[in-house]
């Protein structure tokens, strides 16, 4: 069981308990929330989050940190996190005459994978769940423009002015890469073999999926600046979710394909992503990829495992629920999916917390049935995926939100960088193939860090 935290985490929840919040929101002329983040290095670094949905319409940043949320609790995280987040939000002082999504008091943040796995020395500033109110926030829906600022004790307004004025001067560029010293691909031979031992297992046993991933490290001359990074999976993953939360010398990031859940008043969207095939050279051979995909039994059945499997944990959460029949392909950047999205209408009562608590781990990233899953995971993966391949994302006071799945991603640490890639394994699974699609998952990361393949 995991219990770190380090001092300084400890005296930032004890603000939880501090006094009233006050939260103040203005809107803004528009600006460019990357160029703020960058603008927060000297000021706020280890405080920082960015967040970019696949489209672009969505997109937020959070700088200094108000209150820090963590649980004691690992079984009971995702409650505990909603029980402090209501009792703050109780008596509250908030002043947002806007109704816009992600303005306001908003959590950010994620949970570990898996509680019971032992934890790595690089994850030690994450825990099993960190959460932050920021500060200063800026949020952007659809170019209209808000700055949020919370504060323990009353806020002088002029303050939201002043920053306002400011914001609008920023300018900037990220840093270059420092250079790579070395570069390690974790034990290969001993991870083959672990997908054959779990093959084994799925052939044998009543379990249907696992999925197995692996690291990579990546050591730098000096330590990384999450913006250069963002920077670069910003211009190259443009379609995907774009993601950094720094805690202390730290700095989980992605460019995640795979939406959780999200909730805007009533309305639920949730992704089943499962099944995967590289991208064609040409665009004869790319629809060739596709549709191999869209037929292939393995794959097909990779898949079918996440939709039912979402469509159980978010039926209970919904008055209604859309999921069509069969999937769609999902093209990204090096790789294409099968994709099956799923639409609901939320009942009143339904949390957001509630349905990440349901769904994590879906078969995407856990496997079928999930405890026998997990516990093999935690066996043969030989490593703490810590935030990787989980629920990371924001909720606001209004109870609107999303979750992504932290894949695609990687932590930074000082000037280490350990990046993840998994695949699903089913009963006729070859282990040398999954290895390639772990090779082909890694590849937007790899160039996020300035390398063009392994
Ligand atoms: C596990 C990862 O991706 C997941 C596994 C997939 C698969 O095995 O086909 C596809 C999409 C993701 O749900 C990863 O990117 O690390
Ligand atoms: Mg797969």
């Amino acid at each position: 069981m995991k219990t770190i935290l380090s001092p300084n985490r400890r005296e930032q929840s004890a603000t939880n308990e501090r006094g009233k919040l006050f939260s103040y929101t203005i809107p803004m002329d528009p600006c460019d929330l990357f160029v703020f983040y960058q603008s927060q290095r000297t000021s706020s670094t280890g405080q920082r989050f960015y967040w970019k949905n696949s489209d672009g319409s969505f997109r937020i940043v959070g700088s200094g940190i108000a209150a820090t949320f963590t649980s004691k609790s690992p079984e009971r995280r995702f409650e505990h996190i909603q029980q402090q987040w209501d009792k703050l939000l109780q008596d509250a002082h908030i002043e947002n005459k806007y109704d816009i999504p992600g303005t306001g008091p908003l959590l950010f943040g994620g949970f570990s994978f898996d509680i019971d796995q032992i934890p790595a020395d690089e994850w030690s500033s994450f825990g099993d769940s960190l959460f932050y109110l920021p500060e200063i926030m800026i949020t952007c829906l659809d170019e209209q423009y808000f700055l949020t600022m919370n504060q323990f004790g009353a806020l002088d307004q002029r303050e939201g002015e002043f920053l306002k004025q400011w914001v609008k001067q920023m300018k900037g560029k990220p840093n270059p890469f420092p250079k790579l010293l070395t570069q390690k691909e974790y034990d290969v031979e001993g991870w083959l073999q672990s997908v054959e031992e779990v093959v084994d297992e799925l052939q044998n046993t009543d379990m249907q999926k696992v999925v197995l991933a692996r690291k990579l490290q990546l050591d730098f001359a000096e330590p990384l600046q999450s913006e250069t990074i963002i920077d670069q999976l910003l211009s190259e993953q443009p379609s995907s979710y774009v993601f950094s939360m720094e805690a202390e010398d730290s700095c989980f990031l992605g460019a995640s394909p795979e939406r959780l859940v999200e909730k805007v008043n009533q309305r639920v969207l949730s992704t089943c992503l499962a099944g995967s095939i590289a991208r064609g050279k040409s665009e004869q051979e790319d629809k060739k990829l596709g549709n191999d995909l869209l037929h292939d039994s393995k794959n097909l059945f990779e898949h079918g495992l996440v939709v039912s499997m979402i469509e159980d944990a978010l039926r209970p959460f919904c008055e209604e629920l859309l999921i069509p029949n069969q999937p769609n392909l999902m093209k990204k950047p090096y790789i294409q999916h099968l994709y099956t999205p799923v639409e609901g209408r939320a009942k009143k009562e339904s949390s957001i917390f509630a349905m990440v608590q349901s769904l994590h781990p879906t078969p995407a990233l856990g496997g079928v049935p999930t405890r026998p899953a997990m516990k093999m995971i935690r066996d043969k993966e030989n490593m703490d995926r810590g935030f990787y391949g989980s629920p990371i994302g924001w909720t606001d006071y209004r109870g609107n939100g999303e979750f992504i799945v932290g894949i695609r991603s990687g932590l930074t640490k000082g000037s280490s960088a350990f990046l993840y890639a998994g695949c699903g394994l089913v009963s006729d699974s070859i282990a040398d193939k999954e290895l390639i699609e772990t090779r082909i998952k890694f590849q937007p990361m790899l160039r996020a860090f300035g390398k063009e393949s392994l």
